[in-house]
């Protein structure tokens, strides 16, 4: 299946990104002949392959392998989905939490697939924002729902180990569509999700 997670990967790929640790490690003064080290550029290969599968995948093949006809018409809610990304601008981490809710329109959509497309769209080089819209257009226009909403709270290592140097800040965007777009709805979905 074209959304499977990455379990093998790329010869290519991996001998090019291997070289290219191989060089970062050689300017931060390490010696990558070192024991301890000497396969760290292959697995960084590996791990960075891994973290940026999401370019790979289709997210709305994921959506439409799982729709279902049904009639239920009220919200639906996948909270505290964990996501993990990679900042566009340092390539250092930024994590935290997604929820996500839509209102059916005839269709419903696998649970599991919400947070597979999260997975997908998280998996690349991002900024939160784009992050944020990214998976609210996807299901906008693939599921065709009465309305959807996403909310992402996350913390980026960026702003932590480096630079500004806050451990405690966080920052929240969202995306409403559809009948997200009246407050009462989308009050009642900030209530849900405990905000
Ligand atoms: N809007 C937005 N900014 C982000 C995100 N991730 C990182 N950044 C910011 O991207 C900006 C890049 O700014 P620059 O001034 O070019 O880079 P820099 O000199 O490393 O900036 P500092 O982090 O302030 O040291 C920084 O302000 C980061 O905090 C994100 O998801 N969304
Ligand atoms: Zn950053």
């Amino acid at each position: 299946m074209s959304y499977k997670i990455l379990e093998e990967y790329t010869q290519e790929y991996t001998e090019e990104i291997k070289d290219s640790y191989l060089s970062i490690l050689h300017s931060v003064g390490e010696n990558p002949e070192r024991a301890g080290i000497v396969k760290t550029p292959e697995r960084a290969a590996k791990a960075m392959q891994f973290l940026t599968q999401g370019y790979e995948m289709n997210p709305k093949e994921i959506l439409l392998s799982a729709m279902f006809p049904e009639e239920y018409d009220d919200m639906v809610i996948v909270k505290d989905i964990e996501l993990y990304s990679l900042c566009e601008h340092h390539m250092l981490p930024f994590f935290g939490k997604a929820h996500i809710a839509y209102i059916p329109n005839g269709h419903i959509v696998g649970l599991s697939k919400l947070p597979r497309i999260v997975d997908v769209f998280a998996r690349r080089l991002q900024v939160q924002e784009r992050l944020t819209h990214d998976i609210l257009e996807c299901i906008n226009t693939t599921l065709e729902p009465k309305g959807v909403a996403v909310v992402i709270e996350a913390h980026h290592m960026c702003m932590m180990m480096r630079g500004v140097q806050k451990q405690n800040s966080a920052t929240t965007t969202s995306g409403f569509r559809g009948e997200f777009q009246k407050s009462e709805t989308r009050n009642e979905f900030l209530r849900l999700i405990g905000k």
